[in-house]
């Protein structure tokens, strides 16, 4: 196997905003150049902070006690500020959650998709015009230069989503991080979204971290899949693997609590309270704590 883009290695963390709790707990993962991998778990797992941690962005109650993570030949972990800096917007980018605040009000769409290609890729104001126009066709944006001259507030929350998808493949990133980007969404742009992702990544070879909660869309544009519970991989592998044949116990109850988008008529079955105490038990966490 190639030498991969990305490489997490004995990633520990923990939270001085509450007492030393662990957040993140032997963290391990590896991502190939063009691999779409999702890092799902529920509220708390842990991985906004892994994602966090990749874009140089980790609160400061947030402490890194152990391990590396490797871009190229980076440990970005250990990186003087400008050199992440230089790594973070040109090679490593963010689609972000929310649609609605992510975007500067105040700046016409044009001025927020041209900056970078301007000041970071040297583009004269006509080239990076022209190059944004074909960006927004790629997001399948229809009239895009209205779009270019709108302000946020004129678009829909689905265009606006769009445009920062189309924002963070401007610059032809090696990795785009997806925090859950389809979360205020709902369900039909949801799919048109993530197909729209996986477009672009696939037409730029482009490799993703997808933040979600959600085994569906895993499912949907995950080549590969890390799930986390309470800061700690519990299964690592394959999508078609880990959805299809999974090992853990928690894993298979979660598939079995859907919804499934295959199974979209099937109905809910929480996760037994006694997979969590087996969970909690392997982990090491202590009754009440963690
Ligand atoms: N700013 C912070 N300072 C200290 N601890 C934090 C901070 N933000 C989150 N944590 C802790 O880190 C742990 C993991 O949170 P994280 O946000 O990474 O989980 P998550 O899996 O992304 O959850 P969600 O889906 O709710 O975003 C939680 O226990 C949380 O209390």
């Amino acid at each position: 196997m190639t030498e991969p883009l990305l490489s997490i290695t004995g990633l520990n963390a923990v939270s001085d905003r509450d007492g030393g709790a662990p957040i993140l707990r032997d963290v391990s993962l590896t991502l190939q150049r063009g691999e779409v991998r999702g890092l799902v778990g529920e509220s708390g797992a842990g991985k906004s902070t892994i994602a966090k941690a990749l874009l140089g962005i980790l609160p400061r109650t947030v402490r890194v006690t152990n391990g590396s993570i490797l871009f190229e030949s980076h440990d970005l972990l250990k990186l003087p500020a400008k050199q992440l800096r230089d790594i973070m917007g040109n090679e490593i980018s963010l689609i972000p959650q929310d649609p609605q605040t992510a975007l500067n009000p105040g700046r016409r769409i044009e001025a927020q998709l041209t900056d970078g290609l301007r000041l970071k890729r040297g583009l004269s104001s006509r080239d990076a015009r022209l190059r944004a126009l074909k960006l927004l066709a790629e997001v399948h944006i229809r009239d895009p230069e209205r779009v270019l001259r709108a302000y946020p507030h004129e678009l829909s929350g689905g265009m606006r989503q769009r445009i920062l998808i189309a924002a963070a493949f401007a610059l032809e990133p090696k990795l785009v991080v997806a925090d859950e980007p389809t979360t205020a969404l709902d369900v039909t742009v949801q799919k048109q979204i993530l197909r729209l992702i996986r477009g672009l990544q696939e037409a730029h070879g482009t490799a993703v971290i997808f933040v979600t909660h959600d085994l569906g869309v895993v499912a949907q544009i995950c080549d590969t899949v890390t799930l986390l519970y309470a800061g700690k991989v519990i299964e690592d592998g394959r999508t078609a693997d880990v959805l299809g044949n999974p090992q853990h116990i928690y894993t298979k109850s979660l598939i079995a609590a859907g919804p499934r988008y295959d199974r979209p008529d099937a109905g809910l079955t929480p996760v037994p309270q006694a997979v969590f105490e087996q969970l909690r038990s392997e982990i090491g966490i202590r009754e009440g704590g963690r």
